[in-house]
């Protein structure tokens, strides 16, 4: 179910670099090479439209998230975008490595925390990420590793986040209303990276959809019940696409209509799983279609929905409350 990707590795890249194109040959200079210049040039790409789309100066961004599982260095890829976008150097910055597919839903919980409790501020949050710390010939011996070359595509996203919206020059998309994060016991073995001179070593177990699928409702309960939610169809659902099976799996887990996850299942379709930058480009396409179709909020019309994502033991969550749509539409 995966039509697209996109990745910064071009053919002639690999051409001049044999060492990323077999198994298991040492190759983490060329990865990091690569990935140092090109996650920050990727975020920059992300945050200049977000930025254009608010419309607000650069100078009001007071704080910036950055998110990848690619290319770790000092100075590190906040800086570098920072220079690259021309942000006062005096912003607060938090540079969040290694979160794998549960980044969206952790930066979001942060930039949450920081808006609250800093008024005034505006977080640039960006998720920059690509597979090239995990591209490699294939082996029989480690199919798990071809699944995940299969799955995964380059992206960047980027979103503003603040807690005391000017309604005179800004448009709120979407509120956080809550934001928790949880693990589930002795499931290390389901999604590991392990960095080597090869590069980002990657195991994936085939029972990862059905662990997320058995423990999906017992986490989702404990998520939304203090808001007094239990219809999960009366939400809206921004799932990150782990892998086609793990949509399946939750959709009939939790007996979801067919068009609940269509945003979710898109971004998997013309993007492949993106990791961290996956969940705000799902965010992104569901409050698209919404004000394509006329709907009444950005969440396909509904006043309330999740946010899920994933990475090793580790699922984060964060419920979502939409502005009314008559507020998208007067500032587009
Ligand atoms: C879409 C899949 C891959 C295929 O689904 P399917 O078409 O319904 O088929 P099957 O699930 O029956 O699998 C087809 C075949 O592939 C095999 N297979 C299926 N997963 C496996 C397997 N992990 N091992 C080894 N054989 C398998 C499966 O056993 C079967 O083999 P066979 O019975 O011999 O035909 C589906 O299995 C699926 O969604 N799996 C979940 C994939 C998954 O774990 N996603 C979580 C990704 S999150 C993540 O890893 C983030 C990583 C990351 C990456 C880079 C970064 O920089 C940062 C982070």
């Amino acid at each position: 179910m995966i039509k697209k990707r996109f990745m910064v590795l071009t053919e002639e890249f690999l051409k001049n670099s044999p060492n990323m194109c077999e198994y298991m040959t040492p190759s983490l200079n060329t990865r990091q090479d690569l990935m140092i210049t090109e996650i920050p040039m990727l975020g920059k790409e992300a945050a200049t439209k977000a930025i254009d789309e608010w419309g607000l100066p650069r100078s009001k961004i007071t704080h910036l998230i950055f998110c990848t599982t690619s290319g770790i260095d000092m100075p590190s890829a906040d800086i570098r975008l920072i220079k690259l976008l021309g942000l006062s150097p005096s912003v607060n910055r938090l540079m969040m490595y290694q979160q794998g597919c549960s980044g969206g839903g952790m930066v979001l919980r942060l930039a949450k925390d920081i808006a609250e409790n800093n008024k005034g501020s505006r977080v640039l949050v960006v998720c920059s990420e690509t597979m090239a710390s995990i591209f490699c010939g294939p082996s029989e011996n480690h199919v798990d590793l071809l699944v995940g070359q299969a799955l995964f595509g380059d992206g960047a996203a980027a979103i503003i986040v603040g807690s005391d919206p000017d309604s005179e020059t800004e448009r709120p998309l979407f509120e956080i209303v809550s934001a928790n994060q949880t693990f589930i016991p002795n499931t290390e073995m389901a999604i590991r990276l392990q960095m080597r001179e090869e590069g980002l070593i990657l195991h994936l177990d085939k029972e990862t959809p059905d662990i997320i699928s058995e423990n999906i409702q017992n986490v989702l309960t404990k998520a939304v019940s203090p808001h007094g939610l239990s219809d999960w169809n009366s939400l809206f659902w921004v799932v990150h696409p782990g892998g086609r099976r793990i949509l399946d799996n939750l959709e009939l887990k939790l007996n979801l209509n067919k068009h609940k996850l269509r945003a979710s299942r898109h971004v998997l379709s013309e993007y492949g799983n993106m990791t961290s930058a996956c969940a705000l480009f799902v965010i992104d396409e569901m409050r698209r279609k919404s004000l394509e179709d006329g709907k009444s909020t950005t969440g396909e019309g509904l006043d309330w929905g999740v946010l899920i994502g994933r990475f090793l033991d580790s699922k984060s969550i964060g419920k979502m409350m939409f502005d009314e749509i008559e507020v998208t539409i007067r500032t587009e």
